[in-house]
């Protein structure tokens, strides 16, 4: 998506953050139970989806977290928000232990602590205007601003670059991205001090994400808020947030300010993720040259993580004492104030070039060799086994066909049923999304002009 942002200009990053410490989280940990057997069902495992999390966001500040899908940013989002317990750990706001706080030990903080999830259309209920939506928050907190809620939603509609006439409204006869506007607005009705917005921008069309982006990033400015922005896109990051952790498995792997992480990263990891990250404003040469890892194969199972450091069963730098003692997140040598990485051998701090493409996919490594060694001659009794295994494998898949054809007719007569009613409501929404795109030629415009 990266290439098709319109940002605006972002400010150079603060190096050490001046506000006050409003979130400190130390040691947070969330295992899901997973439980097995029968007819008595026990505990047999966990999904181990956050584990021993640090980090600490300040007052005003933007911090982003960064890392690929299952890696626990949003575990981590909602442990923040209580709306997950967490199974150990603490987490602190304004020096207060909320770690296990009860609902009424939650009551004066609950409003200054707000979310913004991924998906606009989950997200709003459909039943509720646009003025239900975002006046709720303050029904529930008992909040009365002066000069009445209904005149407030309607400034916050004005504030998200919504009309406030559309007070009225339904979620659906707005697009995604004016969607995700309301729930910006709904998130600003308790005038928050925190804000966790999770993956925000990465459900919408491409061409509204920049919008979405600024509009937060405007927020953020001028309230004063702060932001623990979750995202897997570092382009995004990179724009909006002063500091940034790097998350891999349910760990926190490394952390500093912004331009510690994009210029001189120094956990594999951080680099592998930079290396896929398209730079908009490289020349082709810089292109050619720039490093390039295919951090290829998935993140390992989170049920059971490998043991030491987690990222070692992908690492090309791995070593036995990488699969014995688990790394800690510290200030390694070379690294300025504030950047931590947890590495047992880090990269130099540079960003320069590697000389050769680093392949970190086992199963395609083992497959070239094996195409390289001649397979052996085969026993006449092998032969009949495979050609049996074989068969049975095409009945198998003349059986899935057919199950499949069964299914997709079946699936062909509830869409047509489905299609009248999608029909009007898909009219509208492109309706809405016209508009948007519309918006954003115009910011485009308006950029290249400048
Ligand atoms: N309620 C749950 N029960 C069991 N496992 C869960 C639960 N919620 C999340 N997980 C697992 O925890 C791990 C971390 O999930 P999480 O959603 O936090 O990751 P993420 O980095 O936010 O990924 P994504 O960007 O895809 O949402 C994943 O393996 C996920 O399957």
């Amino acid at each position: 998506m990266s290439e098709n942002l319109t940002l605006e200009k972002s400010e150079p990053a603060e190096t050490v953050p001046t506000g006050e410490k409003l979130l400190e989280v130390s040691g947070l940990t969330k295992h899901f139970p997973i439980y097995g057997g029968f007819p008595i069902k026990r505990r047999v495992g966990a999904v181990q989806a956050v584990d021993g999390v640090d980090l600490t966001v300040h007052a005003g500040e933007s911090f982003g977290l960064v890392g690929e899908s299952g890696c626990g940013k949003s575990t981590t989002g909602r442990l923040i928000t209580k709306l997950l317990e967490p199974t150990a750990g603490r987490i602190s706001y304004r020096g207060q232990d909320i770690t296990h706080a009860s609902r009424k030990q939650l009551e004066p903080i609950r409003s200054e602590i707000q979310m913004i999830f991924q998906d606009p259309y989950s997200s709003l209920n459909p039943r509720q205007t646009v003025g239900t939506i975002i006046k709720s928050p303050m029904e529930i907190n008992g909040i009365n601003p002066a000069g009445g809620r209904e005149a407030r939603v309607r400034e916050l509609l004005e504030i998200v670059g919504l009309n406030p006439e559309h007070y009225n409204r339904f979620p659906h006869e707005f697009s995604g991205g004016q969607r995700q506007r309301i729930g910006v607005a709904r998130a600003l009705a308790l005038e928050p001090k925190l804000i966790v917005a999770d993956e925000p921008v990465s459900a919408l069309d491409v061409s509204i994400q920049a919008q979405v982006v600024n509009l937060l990033q405007d927020v953020q400015r001028e309230l004063g808020i702060a932001f623990l922005f979750i995202a897997h896109d570092l382009a995004i990051v990179r724009h909006f947030s002063s500091r940034v952790a790097v998350m891999y498995l349910g760990k926190v792997v490394e952390v500093g300010d912004r331009d510690e992480i994009y210029n001189r990263p120094r956990h594999p990891y951080t680099h592998a993720l930079l290396s896929a990250v398209p730079e908009a404003d490289l020349t082709e040469e810089q292109d050619l040259s720039r490093e390039r890892i295919r951090l290829a194969g998935d993140v390992p199972s989170p049920i059971n993580p490998p043991s030491g450091c987690r990222f070692r069963t992908r690492c090309w730098k791995a070593q036995d004492v990488c699969a014995s003692q688990e790394p800690p997140l510290v200030q390694i040598s070379g690294n300025r104030s504030g950047h931590l990485t947890a590495c047992h051998f880090p990269e130099d701090p540079t960003t320069e070039a590697r000389e050769e493409d680093i392949v970190l996919d086992k199963a395609l490594i083992a497959l070239e060799e094996d195409l390289a060694v001649p397979a052996p001659a085969e026993s006449p009794e092998d032969a009949k086994a495979e050609v049996s295994k074989e068969a049975a494998a095409e009945t198998e898949v003349e059986v899935t066909k057919t199950v499949e054809a069964e299914a997709t007719e079946e699936a062909a007569e509830a869409a047509e049923d489905t299609a009248d009613e999608a029909e009007t409501a898909e009219a509208e929404a492109a309706e809405a999304d016209a508009e948007d795109t519309a918006d954003a030629e115009v910011t485009e415009d308006a950029t290249d002009a400048r």
